[in-house]
């Protein structure tokens, strides 16, 4: 199994990321006997990726002032041991003497290894970490492991650098496609999984006040394994309208942690409204598959001009999920719900689609060459090599002279290049960028 180690000065947060890390809601701690999991290591999921994480602090006496030798040799041993790290610094207390100390020993290692800053809480923090930038690394991930903001930026990128983890399911030839449908209250989602399954085996609980948070039901179509999350039925006595709408988003983001492949269910009638946007928006953060599905199609006028119209708007409002197919349907006269498991089994395809390295490098030189990469700071920039690093979504990491300073909009030229040629045009895609330097260059 992989491991990932965070090393930092003593009090810097390791412990508090350890355990946000740790946390269900992100992470899931493998609680079998025999795994070992005392303070310093757990073995998490995350990201579909499985690894040892360890948290290298709690010996040293942060009152010692100077540079501990103790934590000098946590980090010796941490890069030793682990195949990725998270270097941590912190913003309150600004840069350190030990941190230059400690990023000079991280440097000298050839594996990854990830600067975080730590205790960004706000604003007046943010204006710190520009002073971290003198430690001369190439990217730094402002965090706050106490609130949890800029966890997910770092951790992404991290499991992306791992070697591939050939434990999990990505091989198993029927994997279970794990499906959510979420949607704001009253948009169908119920009618659906009810015409989904094909009898009304969903129903609210007749007891008042059960909790009936979200049901899994699994389900086989023509040999495939599926797993329906529902967050249906939230709706209870009591609950304002305001209030529901609230529930009905934090349901809808659970649910989405857990699926595979998202179906957003859109209200015809009410048109795409900010809380559908919301729940897209973090659809595509989590880098999750997704079908957008139009319902009560019924009851839209016919004319085609004004549902052409209405269906360029729902792909320009939901522009930032470009890989998502649009349905339109009736979920309560189970017109076109036949074509729902189908498409979403073609987007579990892509998403857990893996390409050969030969391929991924055969698309990166022959991109490359039609389009030559942009001047970056009077530099050229140099793709050398790519692999695909995971799976779910599938995810790119290119090595390059100039990670850091890669514009957006060839980003997503390469995005759609590499989409196109994958066959992954249904699929979230990410590219990660990392340096390498020239030495290694000519020594290849
Ligand atoms: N404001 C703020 N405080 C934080 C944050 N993360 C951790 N802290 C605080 O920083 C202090 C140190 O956190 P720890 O997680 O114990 O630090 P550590 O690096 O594990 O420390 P050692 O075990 O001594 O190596 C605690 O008081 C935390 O509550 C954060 O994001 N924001
Ligand atoms: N005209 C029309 N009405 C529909 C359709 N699908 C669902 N409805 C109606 O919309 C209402 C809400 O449907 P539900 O399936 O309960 O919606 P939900 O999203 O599960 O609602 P919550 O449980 O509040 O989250 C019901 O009155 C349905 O009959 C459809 O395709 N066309």
């Amino acid at each position: 199994m992989a491991v990932v180690a965070i090393v930092g000065r003593p009090n810097v947060g390791k412990s508090t990321l350890f355990n946000r890390l740790c946390r269900k809601r992100h992470a899931l701690v493998d609680d079998l006997p025999g795994v070992t999991r005392d303070r310093l290591s757990a073995s998490i999921e995350y990201g579909n990726r499985r690894f040892l994480l360890m948290d290298t602090g709690g010996f040293t006496d942060p009152d010692a002032g100077t540079f501990a030798e103790e934590t000098r040799r946590q980090v010796l041993l941490a890069l030793e041991e682990a195949d990725a790290v998270i270097f941590l610094a912190d913003a309150r207390t600004g840069l350190h003497p030990g941190d230059q100390e400690l990023v000079g020993l991280l440097r000298k290692s050839q594996k990854p290894v990830f600067y975080a800053v730590n205790k960004v809480d706000g604003r007046e923090q943010e204006k710190h970490i520009a002073e971290f930038y003198a430690l001369g690394v190439e990217k730094i991930y402002p965090l706050s492991a106490a609130h949890g903001l800029g966890v997910y930026d770092l951790m992404d990128d991290v499991t992306a650098s791992l070697p591939p983890a050939w434990e999990d399911d990505a091989q198993d030839e029927n994997p279970e496609i794990r499906v959510a449908v979420v949607g704001r209250p009253n948009t169908g989602k119920s009618t659906l999984v009810n015409a989904l399954l094909g009898e009304e085996r969903v129903i609210v609980s007749p007891v008042p006040g059960t909790t009936r948070d979200a049901v899994d039901t699994p389900v086989e179509v023509q040999g495939r394994r599926f797993l329906l999350i529902d967050t249906a039925g939230i709706r209870r006595k009591g609950r304002t309208r305001q209030k529901l709408e609230k529930i009905s988003v934090i349901k809808a983001l659970e649910s989405i942690d857990r699926s595979h492949v998202v179906i957003l269910m859109v209200d015809a009638l009410e048109g795409v409204t900010d809380q559908d946007l919301h729940i897209g928006g973090y659809v595509q953060e989590r880098g999750r598959g997704c079908l957008i599905a139009v319902n009560k199609w019924d009851a839209m006028p016919k004319e085609p001009r004004t549902v052409r119209r209405f269906l360029e708007d729902v792909r320009e409002r939901f522009r930032f999920l470009p890989h998502a197919p649009i349905v339109t349907m009736s979920a309560l006269q189970k017109k076109r719900v036949s074509r729902v498991f189908p498409m979403v089994w073609e987007i579990f395809d892509q998403f857990n689609k893996r390409v050969t390295t030969g391929m991924v490098n055969r698309v990166l030189v022959n991109v490359t060459a039609k389009h030559e990469p942009p001047l970056v700071s009077g530099r050229r920039l140099k793709f050398y090599y790519a692999t695909q690093a995971s799976t779910r979504p599938p995810t790119f990491v290119l090595f390059c002279n100039e990670p850091q300073k890669i514009h957006f909009s060839y980003e997503r030229f390469l995005t759609n290049q590499f989409r196109e040629a994958f066959g992954m045009d249904k699929t979230p895609v990410r590219l990660v960028f990392r340096e390498r330097s020239r030495r290694n260059d000519e020594s290849r």
